[in-house]
């Protein structure tokens, strides 16, 4: 059983690690934290979990987190760094939800986050935790960063285009939608039900911080620079995230079969039949990115539509995911969860 702590118990991609690592044969949680709810059980704040996780929260300070194999942070931006050094030293592997090790460049992240790092040597050794691209460096990661939500969608979508050459590189475009979970479960003005639940709008058109995670991933993807515009909304629905991606084409290609023979492999995207139109409803509390590709009219533009659960994909089922690989198991453990859809 490997031994797991989570930093950040109560938050949103919190909950959603207790309710996927309850269910998980290999997994044995023993420590969740919360700073304000020291010493409450668990499944009191969360009765989804009565009878599934039997652990009270335990303040930050007083988890004894260097007896876990591994630790999550569910955290805001800025702590998993503070603590990273003194876990990995003790042998503890570490997985960090928020964006402390996703940026190589760290004075990029930096002008980003609007922080300085206290961990930038990790950063060097991090790796991104994106399977469809990393699985095998994964495997022996220390320090795991696991991919933004927006991120994952977006570099899911074009990710065949760009490694086959296919696409034009230098003006691709990601119009991007994400339910208010997005934000995380702490309270604030733009996220309260009256403000959110029947209003549509976008954000962050100047600059959002996932742009250069987006970026730095298609980069790598296609060996070179890219073009790209990125534009996130915040739509009324809890969860889920729609990416409608486009890019023009630099050869002539069946893009169907591209994608079909790119992810066949893949346990967690779907490629669905030509013509489709993916909903997120259809990928509600799974870990899937479901995603369809178009070629209107036959043209040289293509679009693709890519969703996925932010929470889950985007988040807390990515990670498991990740802790998967790094100890070896079926990578699909505790992760085989039909959506939960009408
Ligand atoms: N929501 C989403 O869709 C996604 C979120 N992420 C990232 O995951 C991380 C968590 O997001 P989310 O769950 O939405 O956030 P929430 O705001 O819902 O939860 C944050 C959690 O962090 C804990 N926390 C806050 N400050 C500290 C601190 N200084 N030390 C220890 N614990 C702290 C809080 O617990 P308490 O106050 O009880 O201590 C709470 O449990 C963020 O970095 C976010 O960017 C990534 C992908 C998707
Ligand atoms: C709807 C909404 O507010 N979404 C968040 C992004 C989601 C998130 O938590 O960011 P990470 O994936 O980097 O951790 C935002 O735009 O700030």
């Amino acid at each position: 059983m490997i031994k797991i702590g989570v930093v950040g118990g109560t938050g949103y991609t919190g909950v959603e690690l207790l309710r996927l690592l309850a269910r998980h044969p290999e997994a044995d949680l023993v420590a969740i934290t919360s700073r304000g709810d020291a010493g409450l059980p668990v499944s009191d704040m969360f009765p989804s979990l009565r009878g599934r996780v039997d652990l009270r929260f335990v303040a930050p300070q007083d988890a004894a987190l260097d007896r876990c194999d591994v630790v999550f942070f569910a955290t805001p931006n800025g702590i998993a760094m503070q603590q990273a050094r003194e876990l990995v030293d003790a042998g503890v592997r570490l997985i960090d939800l928020a964006a402390d090790f996703r940026i190589r460049d760290v004075a990029e992240w930096e002008k980003w986050y609007g922080m300085k790092h206290a961990s930038p040597d990790l950063v060097a050794e991090a790796v991104y935790g994106l399977p469809e691209r990393n699985r095998e460096r994964i495997r022996s990661a220390r320090v795991l960063a696991n991919p933004g939500c927006y991120p994952t969608a977006v570099q899911l979508g074009f990710l065949p285009l760009i490694e086959s050459g296919a696409a034009d590189l230098s003006h691709l475009i990601a119009d991007v939608k994400s339910g208010v979970s997005g934000a995380g479960r702490k309270a604030e003005v733009h996220t309260l039900f009256a403000e959110a639940a029947d209003n549509f709008k976008a954000y962050g058109v100047a600059g959002h911080r996932h742009l250069p995670e987006i970026r730095q991933g298609l980069e790598a993807m296609a060996g070179q620079c890219v073009g790209l515009t990125f534009v996130p909304h915040l739509t009324p629905m809890i969860r889920g995230i729609h990416a409608t991606l486009y890019a023009r084409l630099s050869k002539d290609v069946n893009v169907q079969k591209l994608f079909e023979e790119r992810y066949q492999d893949e346990p967690f995207v779907d490629v669905l039949p030509a013509g489709s139109h993916p909903e997120t409803r259809s990928v509600r509390a799974s870990n899937l990115c479901r995603v369809a590709v178009h070629r209107p009219q036959g043209g040289e533009v293509v679009v693709v539509l890519s969703v996925i659960d932010n929470l889950v994909k985007g988040a807390a089922g990515q990670a498991v995911q990740c802790m998967n690989i790094m100890f070896d198991l079926d990578e699909s453990l505790g992760l085989d969860i039909v959506p939960v859809s009408p």
